[in-house]
């Protein structure tokens, strides 16, 4: 992106915190990044890594009690942190939209989804009931949903889970949202849907001009998807990049074996695909250093008094760890690359 160019979301230094024995705890600390317009940004890491909390952190929507939010994220020039619910509540389904894993949390069960639909509509922009109802015919149709003016007058438990998806995105881009953050939307899907709803996601930078923050726990769905990759682990950026460099020359330990436990696009599939031995710290037992040390092969003392800051160690590549500044690279990989980013 051009210097004088302002990204469509410039996240810095966000963390947040909740309120436990006593003290706080961190479960999102000092992340940093940006969404360009109609760019398609991963973020990915294992479960518990932070996404969700970082994800809607930027919405307003961490309803716990006590917590923190700090640090910045500016959308189009206008920060986010610290907005007043009524503001934040205009942006959300107007600017910026979030679709989910399950569509059933973004649906009723007891309305038709065309009656959803038009409802979101109708929400943002005066519009007679019928003109919101072609409206929403027309964005099923550009969602690859059959027949849509009969499916719109379907229950959403009467949709295939495919199907719901495809409405849920539908109804998250009814408003022509910049920015759609989509948290796992392709977990509960089967593989030939979820390449169906990757592709659909691809197209929305075309047909709706929309950028899309995208959360997975699956290197291959960022490889198919995504221009740029973010790295979270145990609520930190370990690592961020271009997904063709992160997947031919990941420089993070964590990213690497993140690679690792991708299934092989061609040739034959191992039985045994390698994990990664241990399991991330919570929060509340992160050790002081590197979180990823614990589990790291090349952890050395240098990574345990603190953790190594997120440096930039290539064009438009990040890593929190010692080793890129050491000189030293991590062993050559063999199987995993990076597809369509
Ligand atoms: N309201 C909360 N209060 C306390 N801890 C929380 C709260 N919400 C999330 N956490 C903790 O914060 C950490 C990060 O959670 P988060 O849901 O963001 O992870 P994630 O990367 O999205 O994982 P997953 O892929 O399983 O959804 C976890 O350890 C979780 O238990």
């Amino acid at each position: 992106m051009p210097a004088d160019r302002m990204p469509l979301l410039d996240v810095r230094n966000l963390c947040v915190s909740v309120p436990a024995n006593g003290g706080m705890i961190r479960l999102v600390e000092n992340v940093s990044f940006c969404v360009d317009e109609a760019e398609i940004v991963g973020l990915v890491g294992e479960s518990g890594s932070g996404k969700s909390v970082t994800a809607m952190a930027l919405m307003g929507l961490i309803d716990s009690p006590g917590v923190q939010v700090r640090g910045s994220a500016r959308f189009r020039g206008q920060e986010l942190v610290g907005m007043a619910p009524r503001a934040l509540r205009a942006l959300r389904g107007r600017d910026i939209a979030m679709i989910f894993q399950d569509p059933m949390t973004a649906f009723t069960p007891v309305y038709t989804i065309g009656w959803q639909i038009d409802e979101q509509i109708r929400a943002h922009e005066r519009l007679s009931r019928r003109a919101a109802r072609a409206r929403t015919v027309q964005l099923l149709a550009e969602m690859g949903v059959p027949d849509p003016a009969r499916t719109a007058q379907r229950y959403p438990h009467q949709l295939s889970g495919g199907l719901r998806q495809r409405a849920m995105i539908a109804m998250a881009l009814s408003c022509n949202p910049t920015l759609l953050i989509a948290d796992e939307p392709t977990t509960a899907l089967d593989v030939t849907v979820q390449a169906q709803i990757l592709e659909l996601l691809r197209g929305l930078r075309h047909s709706h001009g929309s950028s899309v923050l995208l959360i997975t726990h699956d290197m291959g769905v960022v490889a198919q998807t995504c221009a740029r990759t973010l790295v979270l682990y145990s609520g930190r950026m370990a690592e961020s990049g271009p997904t063709s460099t992160l997947f031919a020359r990941p420089a993070h330990p964590y990213t690497a074996a993140l690679l690792d436990s991708i299934p092989p696009l061609d040739g034959p599939r191992p039985p045994r695909l390698p994990a990664i031995a241990g399991l991330p710290p919570t929060p509340r037992e992160r050790p002081a250093g590197c979180a990823f040390g614990p589990r790291c092969a090349h952890v050395h003392a240098t990574c345990l008094p603190a953790p190594p800051a997120l440096a930039s160690i290539g064009p438009g590549q990040q890593a929190a760890c010692v080793l890129p500044a050491e000189g030293t690279p991590l062993p050559p990989r063999a199987t995993a690359q990076a597809t369509r980013p």
